[in-house]
């Protein structure tokens, strides 16, 4: 991100459109708040002139009532000012983090999801979308106060001594060099310790999470694991350490010159005062001037870089947020009607990035309206990719997939998946209650009881939920407690692997009514009478329609009106049952192992 002004830009604009008030009320606060100091530092001048100035009783009532006063709204407006803050970055966070997964849920495809750039961008935007505005405009605010106070002190020490003001004006000039160069190399360590931390927190989830603990004990992974942990936590560690010692000794010289400019500086001032060439009331006005300005000007130069590392981590979300669309969905996309004819693949080749071998190669296939079609060959043959492809997860890089002669890139994807009902090979076990976990099938009907107790029935799990402590109510997840009130501890309950996938096949069935039925592997963790039971349900699901099941066991493509062997991304036999196993070839090769499997 090099369009720094830019991005300060969009930040400010975000933090005006979130949060005007609040901003409005920062700048005020921050100018009253420069005030405050010069008021200070002027009151005191004046207390100690008027006392060096007369032997007689003086009247310092109005100049100590002021000093009072000055002093308490110094206080007051750091409290209010930080109040603001928060608040501006409570609005702002929130607005940020609607718009950060607005966009995540915008994502048509996939590709994006397995990109690790992407990855860690998308976790550097979640904190920087709502802290870079919010840090902007305090920089940008301490920014103009120190200006104000800078100012104010350099017009009172003039007054005192020209020549002094320019040496404590240019003495802080190394500073500023020094604090720029460290921004950029405190901006390069974090680019680089990025991908070194979510690989040490993957390490750190794996060993707590629950679905892991099982394997990873068993294992005796867990030394390993942590070992892997600590490793990528040493070297994030080593980035950082080499940056915090870099500051320490910027800092620590720069520390230097601005405390012999500040000596210097007294010197002469005592000096003078003993030569009655200044008031002892100056002495006071230039040892709190030095200091001021030397700590606004240090300011501002340390805020100027940490806004360049925020602005460059703000520049993270809206590159998130501003990136073009991960596929492209054409502005007035072609109506996706009622499947009628079928699914064409024409010629598909595929692979999932440039530099990976093809996936699909050259495949043509044709699944007509409303039958039954099977796909099947090894592991790693292509079915599931042209499962993914059909959803229009990926496009393919040649040839095309038509929906009833039409290409998908030409379909809006919303209108296209709302089409389809699919039970995935790696469904998702949701942690939310039972009934949830089937209702968000068809997110209509998350409320519909009767609704979601038919697709419960349909892959019989109506029983088993209905068995549960709450029921359908019942929260299914070992991490969260079922209360959303905090005093209410109840833990939720488990389901098996198989019952999973029953809810998963129920999520599938609020979609009746669909045109294209996708099965990938649905009853791979079924018992066998699940797995009858269930085969009825689809047929029902199905309703005449069209369908596409993957599946290893053979015996439940059988019935297939049409079942297409992949090899290593190729078509290499289509056909019913019956005509495959009357010929040699890789369909009867897998089906005589399985069934030899049963036999013996
Ligand atoms: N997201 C991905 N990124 C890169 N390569 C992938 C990805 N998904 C799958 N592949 C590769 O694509 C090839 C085909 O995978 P696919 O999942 O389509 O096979 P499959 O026939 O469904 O296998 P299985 O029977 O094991 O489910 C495999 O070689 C796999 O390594």
């Amino acid at each position: 991100m090099t369009d720094l002004p830019r991005t300060a830009l969009v930040a400010w604009r975000m933090a005006w459109k979130t949060a005007a008030g609040t901003t409005v009320a920062q700048v005020v606060v921050t100018v009253l708040g420069a005030g405050a100091p010069l008021s200070v530092a002027w009151l005191t001048k004046v207390v100690f002139d008027r006392l060096t100035a007369s032997d007689d009783a003086v009247d310092l009532t109005w100049p100590i009532a002021g000093l009072v006063v000055a002093t308490i709204m110094t206080a007051l407006l750091t409290q209010l000012l930080r109040y603001l803050r928060a608040e501006q970055s409570r609005a702002i966070g929130l607005a940020a983090l609607d718009q950060l997964y607005a966009t995540v849920n915008r994502l048509v495809g996939l590709g994006r999801f397995e990109d690790p750039e992407f990855a860690d961008r998308l976790r550097f935007a979640r904190h920087a979308g709502g802290a870079g505005p919010a840090q902007t405009v305090a920089v940008s605010l301490n920014l103009l106060q120190q200006v104000l106070v800078t100012g104010g002190f350099a017009v009172s020490l003039v007054t005192v001594s020209p020549a002094l003001t320019v040496v404590v004006l240019l003495g802080t000039l190394p500073a500023v060099g020094a604090e720029f160069a460290l921004a950029r190399r405190r901006a390069e360590a974090t680019n680089k310790v990025g991908p070194i931390e979510r690989r040490e927190l993957f390490y750190g989830q794996l060993l707590s999470d629950v679905d892991a603990a099982t394997e990873v004990r068993l294992f005796g992974i867990g030394s390993f694991l942590r070992e892997r942990m600590l490793r990528e936590r040493r070297v994030a560690d080593r980035v950082d350490r080499s940056m915090d010692r870099r500051t320490l000794a910027a800092e620590a010289l720069l520390t230097m010159l601005s405390t012999a400019v500040a000596g210097g500086c007294l010197a002469w001032v005592v000096r003078a005062a003993a030569a009655r060439t200044v008031s002892i009331g100056d002495v006071a006005m230039l040892l709190a001037a030095v200091t001021a300005v030397q700590g606004a000007l240090l300011g501002m130069v340390r805020d100027l870089a940490g806004a360049r590392t925020n602005l460059m981590m703000f520049g993270h979300y809206l590159a998130v947020v501003e990136a073009a669309p991960d596929l492209p969905v054409p502005a007035s996309p072609r109506h996706v009607g009622p499947l009628r004819q079928g699914i064409e693949l024409r010629d598909v080749w595929f692979r999932y990035r440039e530099d990976l071998p093809w996936v699909l190669r050259g495949v043509s296939l044709t699944i007509p309206a409303g039958s039954a079609v099977a796909l099947v060959g090894r592991n790693g043959a292509g079915k599931s990719s042209i499962i993914k492809l059909l959803c229009r997860y990926y496009d393919p890089e040649r040839g095309a997939i038509l929906w009833d002669g039409v290409d998908v890139r030409d379909l809006d994807p919303v209108q296209l998946r709302a089409r389809i009902a699919a039970v995935f090979q790696d469904f998702v076990s949701y942690e939310l209650p039972a009934a949830e976990n089937i209702g968000i099938g068809a997110i209509e009907a998350l409320t519909d009881r009767p609704r979601i107790e038919v697709a419960a029935r349909e892959a019989s799990m109506h029983e088993v939920l209905q068995a549960m402590p709450n029921g359908y109510d019942t929260l299914l997840s070992r991490v969260f407690f079922a209360g959303d009130d905090l005093d209410d501890a109840t833990p939720g309950t488990m389901l098996s692997g198989g019952q999973w996938q029953r809810l998963a096949i129920a999520r599938s069935f609020m979609r009746g009514g669909r045109d294209l039925l996708i099965l990938d592997e649905p009853s791979a963790r079924l018992d066998p009478e699940a797995e009858h039971e269930i085969q009825q349900g689809f047929e029902r699901l199905r309703g005449g329609g069209t369908s596409l099941l993957v599946s290893h066991r053979l015996g439940t493509v059988r019935t297939a009106d049409l079942i297409v062997v992949l090899s290593g991304g190729t078509v290499v036999q289509t056909g019913r049952h019956e005509d495959l196993v009357a010929v040699p070839g890789l369909y009867t090769e897998l089906f005589s192992q399985q069934a030899a499997g049963y036999r013996d």
